[in-house]
């Protein structure tokens, strides 16, 4: 079984404005809601490409119950939420204009009681079954959290995939995830350093395995993405070029296309290809990827070996 954890589910607004003036009364052209936060983005993906996952995380008030809702009845996916029973979850704001441009809210309070829940729920966890720890957290809480969900399911022979940044991200590491994918501006924050090409890229990214990742997606938006591999290997794949409408859920996307693709294949490239092709299909699309549009990009994906 695959299970998805989002600790900050929202409701995504999704708001188009014609040339957007900042300091003045901007009218919108388009706009809608969708349940959003990276774990549940997943899910929902994973469940368009034909794969159950049951997506966990801690809910609050109207917003929690609208995300709920959605996710279960528009979007099919099986939810086992936490509600925390205090201030709502977030809604984050995704501006369309002539850029793109986002502002994520803080979350609300989870506490320590909430997250024995979590834990009870992961305790029914068996081997074989995938993880996914998605997207930030909750400012209550420390950012060892992740890392010590990972270190209460050490000896269970759990796959962990981790979509953080920061710290977040850093500090699971000693407890080799599966797979983790910042995107490279992450990467860059992540050392402190500017990053100035593919080769930069790949020194970086293969810094994050040396620190025991086992394996590393980089996600580069309309410059496509790298993988470096557990098998020593490092792969680059081109972005299929085609009309932005909606890069929002675009990374989720590519760890659910990873994730099915290797589900399906349990090989590294072939879960690459579709890592890609999801992602893409996602970002030309208004809504998350369909299997159907994820198929028509996927023979559009030449990845080649990258020699480092
Ligand atoms: N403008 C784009 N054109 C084509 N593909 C894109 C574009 N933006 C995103 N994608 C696809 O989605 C993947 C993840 O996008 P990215 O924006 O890097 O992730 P994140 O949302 O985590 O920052 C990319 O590797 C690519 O396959
Ligand atoms: O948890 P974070 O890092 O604030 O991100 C939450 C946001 O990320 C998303 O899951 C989209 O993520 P990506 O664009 O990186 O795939 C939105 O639905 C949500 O608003």
């Amino acid at each position: 079984m695959i299970y998805t954890i989002t600790f900050n589910p929202s409701i995504d607004y999704m708001v188009s404005v014609d040339h957007f003036k900042l300091g003045t009364v901007n009218r919108t052209s388009q706009e809608y809601l969708l349940p959003g936060g990276k774990g549940i983005n997943v899910s929902i993906v994973l469940h368009n490409l034909g794969i159950d996952s049951t997506a966990l995380g801690f809910i609050a008030g109207f917003t929690g119950k609208e995300i709920e809702n959605r996710v279960t009845n528009d979007f099919g996916v099986q939810c086992d939420f936490i509600d925390v029973e205090n201030g709502y979850s977030r809604i984050n704001f995704k501006l369309k204009s002539d850029e793109e441009s986002e502002v994520n809210g803080n979350g609300p309070m989870i506490n320590k009681e909430h997250i024995d829940k979590l834990y009870n729920k992961l305790s029914c966890l068996q081997a074989g079954d995938i993880l996914i720890l998605s997207g930030s957290i909750p400012k209550c809480l420390s950012d060892d959290i992740y890392s010590e969900i990972m270190e209460k399911l050490t000896d269970k022979n759990i796959e962990i995939v981790v979509d953080a940044t920061g710290d977040l991200l850093m500090k699971v590491l000693k407890h080799k995830p599966f797979v983790i994918k910042p995107n490279n501006h992450e990467l860059a924050e992540m050392f402190h350093v500017k990053l100035f090409g593919t080769q930069d890229i790949v020194k970086y990214a293969k810094k994050l395995q040396e620190m025991g990742a086992k394996n590393v997606l980089i996600s580069m938006a309309g410059d496509g993405a790298l993988f470096i591999c557990e098998n020593g290997k490092v792969y680059f794949s081109n972005a299929p070029k085609g009309q932005v409408k909606n890069s929002v859920g675009a990374g989720d996307s590519m760890v659910a296309g990873f994730v099915a693709g290797y589900e399906k294949t349990k090989d590294y490239v072939q879960a690459f290809r579709m890592g890609v092709a999801t992602g893409s299909a996602s970002a030309f699309s208004e809504n998350l990827a369909t299997a159907s549009e994820v198929e028509k990009l996927l023979q559009e994906i030449k990845e080649v070996e990258y020699e480092y």
